[in-house]
């Protein structure tokens, strides 16, 4: 089965906001926990234990966890483990680009049967090169695996590089290709900001064309609201996976906090 078939049953199931595990020391504060190992494993049980069995996706961003070195990678493949035993798929955020010979090395390590990291999809940076991605890509449609490439990010720097070349722009030139990859199976999709979707009408670019879901990072802590991508998508709403993490993992502080926020977003993305 492809990523997108598990995905859009995953979503039917359990609706399309997406938990973003991003265990910051400032949140580990807020939360009253250490900001050493045993704080990241508190921290990330707590998420698993209060919404592990409510989202569909879950999103963790792997930086916070290898700032803690083999120690940290281990309470990440812990939290894999607790998510996909509750139900859940598992997107890494890692951001991985590189040659291909080492795309290879990056595929065993998150889609390999039976890696320790093993997980259903990754974030990847195509600024090598769309086709740098390939073994990767091909890893992805072979095992059901997904993989999210960054198209046009939600940060406001993205556009330095990314709108390079108006009408031919570099963004346009990465989603026409995925667009293209799309059509081959159903292991691509794209990073496309909540905060910044709007600008693909204005580069010209076709987001129809993409057969794959998008990942619309944005929402809450960066200033996004469910309105804005529900009308910077229009009738591409269907294919988007929403992920937001600060703004309901600061309501971790208190328990039930983060259900009660979950709630709330998931039903206004659901309307
Ligand atoms: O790939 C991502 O998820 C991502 C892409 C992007 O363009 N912008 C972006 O913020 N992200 C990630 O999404 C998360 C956003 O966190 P919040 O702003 O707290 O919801 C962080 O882990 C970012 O690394």
């Amino acid at each position: 089965m492809s990523y997108r078939d598990r995905l859009e049953a995953a979503i039917a199931a359990r609706g399309r906001l997406c938990v973003g595990i991003d265990p910051s020391a400032s949140l580990l504060e807020a939360w009253g926990l250490n900001d050493d190992v045993d704080g990241l494993r508190s921290f990330s049980r707590r998420v698993v234990d209060e919404l592990g069995g409510e989202a569909a996706v879950f999103k963790p961003q792997v930086s916070f966890f290898e700032r803690f070195g083999s120690a940290g990678f281990a309470v990440l493949e812990e939290t894999i483990a607790a998510l996909r035993s509750a139900g859940a798929l598992v997107l890494a955020d890692a951001k991985r680009g590189d040659i291909g010979s080492t795309m290879a090395g990056y595929a065993e390590a998150w889609f390999g049967e039976g890696s320790p990291l093993e997980v259903d999809a990754l974030t990847v940076s195509p600024y090598l090169g769309f086709e740098s991605l390939r073994p990767a890509l091909d890893m992805a449609r072979e095992r059901g695996k997904g993989l999210y490439v960054l198209g046009l990010t939600s940060n406001p720097e993205g556009a330095s590089v990314q709108h390079v070349g108006g009408d031919a722009s570099v963004a346009k030139s990465i989603i026409d290709a995925a667009a293209a990859e799309s059509l081959t199976g159903g292991h691509v999709g794209l990073v496309i900001g909540a905060t910044t979707a709007a600008a693909a009408a204005e580069l010209g670019i076709d987001l129809s064309a993409v057969k794959g879901s998008f990942l619309t990072p944005g929402l809450g802590a960066q200033g996004a609201t469910v309105a804005d991508i529900k009308r910077s998508f229009g009738q591409d709403y269907s294919k988007v996976l929403a992920p937001s993490s600060r703004d309901i993992l600061k309501h971790g502080d208190r328990p039930g906090g983060m259900l009660e926020r979950y709630k709330e977003v998931s039903a206004e993305l659901a309307e």
